[in-house]
Order: C-alpha cells, then structure tokens, then sequence
C-alpha cells in the first residue's frame, strides 16, 4: 500500500483502534468529520483541512499513515444469504427428498442475495437458463448497485446428505471480481489436490500419490503415517483409496461434500492435510476461493466422464492435461467466501432449533485481508416468519 499524506473520510465518523488501525462507522449520525492525518496525528475536522481540528489523537508513526482505510467486507453481507439457504434447507433434513431441499436452499438465497450490494453475475450455478429457473449461470444477482462480482453457489453442498440427515451439508456461495473465475461451462469433473499453506509449494498433482504424501509430512514436520487424506467413497477412487494406504497414510472417507473436505485440508487444526480424488469441477472453482482466502493450495485436472465428453471439452479449447491452479481457477486478489452448515459437521454445527427460534454457525472468509471469521447467529424465527418471504 502506498503512503497518503492526507487521507479524507467525509460523511463518517472515525473510530481509533488502538492497535489495528481505524475504521470508518457507517452506523454514527452527526455532523460530517474529515479525517486529516498529518505527521502522524489523526486531525478530526468539521469539514476542512482548514477548520479548527475538532480532535486529534497520537498515533505511531507505522499506524498513521499507512494503506488505507478498511472497505467494505461484502462477505458480511453474503452471510446472510446462506444462513438463509441453510434455515430453508434444515426443513428437509432427513426427509429423503433432495431436490426438495435444494429447492428451497435456492429459493432462499435467491431472495437474500438480491439484498446485497453488487452487480453480480451467477456463474456457478444450478445450471443453464432451461433446466434451472432460479441461479442459472448467467443469471444477475444482487441489488444492481456497486461492484461488478463473479458468484459461485452451491445452496446445498450435498443433496444426499440432507435428504439423509447425515453430517457435513453446507450452503455455499463465493464472490469474486467480474471475470476471474474458471469458465468450467463445459466440465463435471475436476481431479483435485487440496492442501493448506505448509505444503503448498511441494505438492504436485501429476506426480505419485505417494511423492505428494511424504512432500506433505516433510512439510508438516510429520511422518507420512500422521498424514490424513480426505477422499470422497466412490468406485473410481479404490486405486487411489489403495495407494494413499500403501503410501502409509491415514485415509478419511467422505460419502459427499468435498468444498467442506477442501476447506478442511487447506485449514489449520482439523486433523486433514490432504484431499486427493476426483469431484466436481464447480465444486472445484468453490474450493479454490475458500483456498484463496485461506492459504494453501488447490490443483485440479479436467476429468471427462467419457470420450463424448472428452472431445467436447477439447472440442470447447480445453487442454486436458493442464495443471489448474489455485489462481487460475480464480485470478483475484479479493475473493469472498460464505458457508453455513445444515446439518453437523467437523467444519460447522448444522442449523439448531430451539423454541422460537433456531442457531447458525458460518465461515466467514476475504483473501484481501486474509480475515477468517466464523459466525454463530441465533435466528427469531417467530419474529422473522411475520414478515419475511422466506419460508424458515
Ligand atoms: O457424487 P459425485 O457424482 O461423485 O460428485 C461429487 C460431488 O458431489 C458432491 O459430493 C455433492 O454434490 P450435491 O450436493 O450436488 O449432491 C460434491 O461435494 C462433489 O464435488
């Protein structure tokens, strides 16, 4: 960040945080202040430079007049909008109906997303225009004012898991700069590697299963026996399954969810290193802004079904040898990420009911700032069910 001389904060008062620097409150009412900040004071004035200095505050040297002053955080907004998704989707835990629960995870978000300050286009969605009427890729979301956003969302990240009460259903969404996101349009299929920070720089996709396991204990400090790797059950992993047990490694199996698996190998102090194995590929773009956000690393390979999907995706320019990396899967700087948990799980308690009402907890994420936040909200359903749209 480059130095200001004169920084100016009209309209808002400014809060002085001892330690973190100082934060423009949009909530206080008043008379108009203009910070001024001049050899290390803060100079709070009625209008001018020029006016009488209402205030002024000692500061550091380092404090006072580096960056700027914090923006707007949009996943703080954003969060609303999967809490949303999850009180709707936490209806039909257990009801053996997924598409009833992605339905009205879709329903909800939809509505809450166009609170949201942003011109946003969908382009991780439910799907084409036809086949999807609500969140389809291309659709615009948000109020229309404010930046131009990429959105990616995932209103249940696994469908099977709701409908069958099981652990680690999520709501999802990410926002990132227009255009920085993975056209993935063409592809279902993504092979992934997901690590945390440690190990982000000695893991290679291409490479034996069990060059990037000892990569990765060497990294940790570990023996590869103490290395955990994340992997969905399903039939196309049993080799991989095989490998990562040869290599020494602790293998957890997952029956769905691999955005909370990858957010859990890129976090600190959940007990996984690693997520190894094939998912999907807007899944796979999900993952890398939750990995942007968090540090670490995601890689991910093209994986076409069968030979009818493969030309098409050759067909489409893709390489299907390409390595994708975190940043090419998404090229921004300032990525947002939301989750909120449906149902238990090891990265967030499930929506809880208690009389009048019901609890969420969320994971709140933006890679500018690198603030990872988690968000325990107790929801009054009896006072939001008399006026909202929302079938909570
Ligand atoms: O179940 P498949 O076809 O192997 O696909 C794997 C993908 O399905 C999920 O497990 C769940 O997806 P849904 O919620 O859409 O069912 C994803 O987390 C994962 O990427």
């Amino acid at each position: 960040m480059s130095r200001t001389r004169h920084q100016r904060a009209e309209g808002c008062a400014i809060m002085f945080f001892p330690h973190t620097g100082f934060a423009p409150d949009p909530t206080a009412a008043g008379e108009p202040l203009t910070a001024h900040i001049i050899s290390g004071r803060i100079h709070l004035c009625a209008t001018s430079l020029s006016s009488v200095a209402a205030e002024s505050v000692n500061l550091p040297d380092p404090l006072a007049v580096q960056g700027q002053a914090p923006d707007r955080n949009l996943a703080l907004e954003l969060v609303r909008v999967t809490e949303a998704a999850a009180l709707a989707a936490a209806r039909w835990v257990g009801r053996g109906d997924k598409n009833g629960a992605d339905q009205a995870a879709v329903d909800a978000m939809r509505r809450l997303v166009g609170t949201v300050s942003m011109r946003g286009v969908v382009v991780i969605g439910e799907g084409e225009k036809d086949e999807a009427p609500m969140l389809f890729n291309g659709e615009e979301v948000g109020s229309g004012e404010g930046p131009e956003c990429d959105v990616a969302v995932d209103p249940v990240d696994g469908t099977t898991l709701t409908a069958k009460g099981m652990n680690n259903a999520i709501a999802v969404m990410a926002v990132s700069e227009r255009g920085s996101m993975y056209d993935a349009s063409a592809s279902f299929y993504m092979e992934k590697l997901v690590t945390g920070p440690e190990a982000a720089d000695v893991v290679d996709i291409a490479a034996p299963v069990e060059d990037n396991i000892r990569a990765v204990a060497k990294a940790k400090g570990v023996h590869p026996r103490d290395v955990t790797v994340v992997v969905l059950e399903r039939p196309r992993h049993v080799q991989l399954i095989e490998q990562i047990r040869a290599a020494g490694a602790r293998v957890k199996l997952i029956s769905d969810g691999d955005v909370a698996g990858a957010v859990m190998a890129a976090s600190a102090d959940t007990g996984i290193d690693l997520l190894l194995g094939i998912g999907g590929t807007p899944e796979g773009i999900i993952s890398a802004c939750a990995v942007t956000c968090i540090g670490g690393a995601i890689q991910g390979r093209l994986w076409p079904r069968d030979p009818d999907e493969r030309n098409k995706l050759i067909n489409a320019g893709h390489d299907l040898e390409r390595i994708l990396t975190t940043r090419e899967l998404v090229d921004s700087d300032n990525v947002f990420f939301v989750a909120t948990g449906i149902t238990d799980g090891e990265l967030l308690a499930g929506v809880r009911y208690r009389p009048g009402g019901a609890n969420t907890s969320s994971l709140v994420m933006r890679s500018r700032s690198g603030t990872i936040r988690r968000v325990d909200s107790q929801h009054q359903l009896t006072k939001l069910q008399a006026y909202s749209t929302v079938p909570f």
